[in-house]
């Protein structure tokens, strides 16, 4: 079974210029080198010449992937399905041969993450998300036409979380009237976080539901988005206030050899909430404060978490060859001895709900893609170097997929490990 390391994958794209923007007569900060670096100009620093040289003007950076989307009309657009073929198909390729996977969106409130991941209603908008659900379909009537001894089955399920409360939005029955899904008087449930030696992390009594098709999954979907929890702020009037991680699991039974075999891997397509600068012009009610507040706190936490993985990366990457690189991922995995010299840091993923859910696309045995979006306006160069600086060191994790093979012994419709030897 394959096993090795692969670092985070980080793509950025830039978006166009929103109507606040041109408003405020921001000039255009962000260039492209070319599709792997870009250029960032200071606009404090734009056009003095005399007094810095170029290192101080802007800053370079290098990712997997820069896109720019910031005209349309413009023959290099990065459209949806050029990020679809990029980042969606690596991804999804990934998880048909059965590694756990990865999408997440991260950025400054408005900047392109939700239109990433869902797209507008427009066919030709489609987010990575349903676009990833089409090919899915799309791959799997394609295996049934071509073999019969392969069975599918995918299943889908759709959280948020919310001040720090982690709620089912394919709980329907909770049904969100005037919004009172979301109040936070409300009785909606909090769901729990449980770890599984095998599973992994799951959430206990989230709803999972079983689908064959596109039309099915999307109804899904949309009735999950009209639960999640948006809102109006001063920079973006339909802002969603919450992480959104929309689940796929797909499981493929086969018999290798007369013994029934089942892979399973899980697509996790994360949808994050953005980071807004609490500004002191501006007046926040007491529910915009809070979100605000808990938006920014898991964010931090998301930051400390990919600032540890990025330099215990680094620290042993640097000091060890690829296979001991490997060793010193499987001890660190396994080691009890608090002594043992492979032992990683000390990881604070249950520092926040967001964490403890990426545990395992961050670090873990996931193959992952980051999004970064940004703005291209000069007024948002603060956010935009943050999160380009955030972005560069995710970069640097190092995580270790495998395929998730379980060998299964049928028991009528009950499915079981077979016992180890002497078990
Ligand atoms: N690449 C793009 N091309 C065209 N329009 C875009 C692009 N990216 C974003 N937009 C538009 O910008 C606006 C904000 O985008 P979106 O809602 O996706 O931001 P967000 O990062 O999810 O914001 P928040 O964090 O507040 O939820 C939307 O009107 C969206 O249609």
């Amino acid at each position: 079974m394959p096993i090795f390391s692969s670092n985070i994958q980080v793509s950025v794209r830039v978006r166009p210029f929103s109507n606040r923007e041109q408003c405020s007569n921001s000039r255009v900060i962000v260039e492209l080198v070319d599709n792997t670096q870009l250029n960032l100009y200071n606009p404090k620093l734009e056009g003095n010449q005399t007094l810095h040289d170029h290192r101080d003007r802007y800053k370079q950076f290098t990712f997997d992937h820069c896109y720019l989307s910031l005209n349309r009309l413009d023959p290099n657009y990065a459209s949806q399905q050029i990020i679809f073929n990029d980042a969606g198909m690596d991804v999804l390729k990934s998880f048909l041969e059965g590694y756990n996977t990865c999408i997440l969106c991260y950025g400054q409130t408005g900047t392109g993450k939700t239109f990433t991941m869902m797209g507008n209603s427009n066919s030709e908008e489609m987010g990575l998300t349903p676009k990833i659900c089409e090919n899915l379909f799309k791959r799997i009537e394609e295996s049934n036409n071509e073999s019969s001894t392969l069975c599918f089955k995918t299943l889908i399920s759709y959280m948020e979380i919310y001040n720090e409360k982690l709620r089912d939005l394919f709980d329907f029955d909770t049904q969100k009237t005037n919004n009172s899904f979301n109040n936070s008087n409300s009785s909606g449930k909090s769901l729990k976080i449980r770890e599984h030696p095998n599973k992994g992390i799951y959430v206990q009594n989230l709803n999972q539901f079983p689908v064959t098709d596109l039309n099915t999954t999307m109804r899904y979907l949309a009735k999950g988005n009209q639960n999640r929890s948006t809102a109006s702020t001063h920079v973006h009037d339909k802002s969603s206030r919450s992480h959104a991680i929309f689940t796929i699991t797909f499981i493929q039974a086969k018999v290798d050899n007369e013994i029934p075999i089942e892979i399973i891997s899980k697509l996790n397509l994360v949808d994050l909430a953005g980071s807004e600068r609490a500004s002191n012009d501006l007046i926040y009610n007491k529910k915009q404060l809070k979100e605000g507040s808990n938006i920014n706190k898991s964010l931090v936490s998301l930051g400390n978490v990919i600032s540890i993985l990025a330099e215990s990366s680094r620290k042993y990457q640097n000091g060890l060859s690829h296979s001991d690189f490997n060793l010193y991922k499987e001890n660190a995995a396994t080691s009890s001895n608090s002594n043992n010299e492979y032992k990683s840091s000390f990881v604070p993923y249950r520092d926040s709900l967001l964490t403890y859910l990426l545990k395992d696309s961050l670090g873990g045995n996931s193959k992952t893609h980051m999004i970064a979006n940004i703005s291209p306006a000069s007024c948002c160069y603060h956010e935009t170097l943050n999160t380009l600086l955030f972005a560069q060191r995710a970069k640097k994790i190092v995580n270790k997929p495998k395929i998730n093979e379980v060998k299964v012994v049928r028991l009528g419709n009950q499915i079981t490990q077979p016992k180890k030897p002497g078990g």
